[in-house]
């Protein structure tokens, strides 16, 4: 559905080189601190923004080759635009269905009365919340394939950020073949939503892993020095000194268990791994 190789932009402090996949039928989730590129990324893959070096497909042609017709498959939540706030849920609805020969009014309209949306009011003056529901309906309620959709959950509270991920569920439950490519720093929402994810630190992938893999192989061994000294190493990603002697983090959880029972093993959180990656050492 999406591919990106060897992507290269360059800010003045900052550079990005990043390549990823998005499978079709798979949710696949970019996670990474503020300022670890990820709006730069989604930004290049709509052709926003022009970068040095880099292959994108998207939905099967090349990025040069994807044409506005072609745009109708995609559904976009990016997290500094959208819909000008002095328009109001009457507004969009005439422009929706110009912008899209797809677009499902009904649908729309039947989300819009299930999270109590007031259809004249300023977006301006919607909560948070609210604004989020906005982006994320006019994304999915026009059939299209593939959803690109930057920190859709930015600022929202648990129940806001379950009914997003709500609809998402559903987006993908509705048509086999539909895919996500989904952002946030949220790990708990990626968690439970992506088959697989991406880890992007300082403009480069650190780690792409299934969601399962991740919360079945990966764990953290607490170890002291003595222990750690012992420690078969080969299969430890990162590790980090700690007052009672080392932190390490390993894919092969099975490995370590079976061989060293005495041994303490976490079953790491998501924000654990992505936290030794970063700062543990290799
Ligand atoms: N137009 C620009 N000019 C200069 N630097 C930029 C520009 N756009 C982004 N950057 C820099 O690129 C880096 C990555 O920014 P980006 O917005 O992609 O991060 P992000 O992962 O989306 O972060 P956040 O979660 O805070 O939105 C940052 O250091 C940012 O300052």
């Amino acid at each position: 559905m999406l591919k990106i190789e060897h992507l290269k932009k360059s800010y003045e402090n900052f550079s990005l080189d990043c390549s990823l996949e998005v499978k079709r039928g798979h949710v696949t989730g970019l996670i990474g601190q503020n300022g670890a590129g990820k709006s730069t990324t989604f930004k290049a893959i709509l052709g926003l923004i022009s970068y040095e070096h880099g292959d994108i497909t998207i939905l099967g042609k090349p990025l040069a080759q994807f044409t506005a017709k072609d745009k109708q498959d995609l559904g976009v939540v990016l997290s500094d635009s959208g819909f000008s706030g002095y328009l109001t849920i009457n507004d969009i609805l005439p422009i929706m269905e110009n912008l899209y020969k797809n677009f499902d009014k009904s649908f729309f309209l039947e989300q819009v009365e299930k999270f109590q949306l007031p259809c004249d009011k300023k977006i301006k003056d919607f909560s948070t919340g609210m604004k989020a529901k906005v982006k994320v309906l006019t994304a999915i309620s026009h059939h299209a394939k593939l959803l690109i959709l930057d920190e859709p959950t930015a600022g929202l509270d648990v129940i806001a950020r379950d009914e997003l991920l709500e609809l998402l569920r559903d987006f993908m439950a509705k048509e086999e073949g539909n895919s996500i490519l989904i952002s946030s720093h949220i790990s708990s929402d990626l968690e439970s939503i992506c088959d697989d994810l991406y880890m992007i630190h300082q403009g480069t992938i650190i780690l792409h892993e299934d969601t399962d893999v991740l919360l079945s192989d990966y764990a953290l061994l607490k170890v002291d020095d003595e222990a750690y000294a012992r420690l078969d190493k080969q299969y430890l990603l990162r590790s980090k000194k700690e007052s009672y002697g080392y932190s390490c983090l390993t894919d092969q959880k099975q490995y370590y268990a079976e061989n060293y029972p005495q041994i303490a093993i976490e079953k790491g959180t998501i924000d654990e791994v992505i936290t030794m990656m970063i700062r543990g050492a290799a």
